[in-house]
């Protein structure tokens, strides 16, 4: 069960302030928590059979996108729709976890987090200007180096590189992205605090992550936060570029805002 303390320990304040404050936050966040006091601190503790998927039509949904571009990109998509909050995450992993925990922590009505954005795609299995979908989300960089090779925190036993989402889902939105004549695919999205810039890099990327269809830097830090909150999370990238040999000038950027704009058109008329 999730369990935020709220910081108030029996010695820093009085019984009266204390309570005043625990009943604030309970407020605050009553639908999603309830209070509970253990060992000199109140918790609020995240109530039971929240639904982890997004069945249910009530609440805003949370788009993250690094740079006012792709900002600008999925409004154009979204179209006034006034379920969807588009929020800049900064580029890179920290910072759009940093964000997105502040962006949930200002409105509790959320009921799912969209990292969103262009994205570098691996060579035949997303091409460019190409929607992916994640059907995970994967932090591929984050671990240690041995003699041996690459170690994900998961082997170094420090939790988890990888954050599942809802399949189904993924494959569904798919499925419509086509039937709007997008080339589109669902596989796993990597994050990574280096954008790959060689082939050797993208061939050990892919062996890493078998399949894996796209990276960028943000996916993973958004998916830390809304999970922190049991809030399902999806990726949206629009391919600008292909994993491999840097070569800024050939980014498709503008065609992959535009299939940015596309998807998220899509994305109101099937959610
Ligand atoms: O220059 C512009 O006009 C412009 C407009 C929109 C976005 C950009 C970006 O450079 C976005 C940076 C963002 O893109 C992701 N990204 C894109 N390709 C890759 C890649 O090959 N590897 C990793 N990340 C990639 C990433 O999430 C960046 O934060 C520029």
């Amino acid at each position: 069960m999730l369990q935020l303390p709220i910081f108030i320990s029996a010695e820093s304040c009085s019984f009266s302030k204390k309570r005043l404050r625990a009943l604030f936050l309970s407020t605050f966040f009553e639908h999603r928590f309830e209070k509970q006091y253990d060992k000199g601190a109140y918790y609020l503790n995240l109530k039971g059979n929240q639904p982890m998927e997004h069945t249910t039509s009530d609440g805003r949904i949370l788009v993250m996108t690094a740079v006012e571009g792709e900002r600008e990109a999925v409004l154009r998509g979204l179209k006034g729709d006034t379920r969807f909050v588009v929020e800049l995450a900064g580029v890179g992993a920290p910072s759009a976890a940093a964000s997105t925990a502040l962006a949930l922590a200002a409105a509790g009505d959320y009921r799912l987090v969209i990292s969103a954005g262009i994205g570098g795609g691996f060579v035949e299995v997303a091409e460019l200007e190409s929607v992916v979908v994640a059907d995970a989300i994967i932090a591929a960089d984050l671990g240690a180096e041995t003699a041996e090779g690459f170690s994900s925190v998961d082997e170094l036993g420090f939790g988890s590189s990888r954050i599942a989402v809802n399949v189904a889902t993924a494959q569904r939105f798919v499925q419509a992205l086509r039937a709007a004549g997008q080339t589109a695919v669902a596989g796993p999205i990597l994050t990574v605090s280096t954008a790959t810039g060689t082939a050797a890099t993208a061939e050990q990327l892919a062996k890493r992550v078998p399949g894996a269809a796209a990276e960028a830097m943000e996916g993973y830090g958004v998916a830390v936060a809304a999970n922190r909150l049991e809030l399902p999370t999806m990726e949206i990238r629009t391919i600008s570029n292909a994993v491999g040999p840097r070569d800024r000038a050939a980014w498709r950027i503008k065609e992959a805002l535009q299939a940015l704009e596309a998807a998220f058109s899509t994305l109101t008329e099937v959610i």
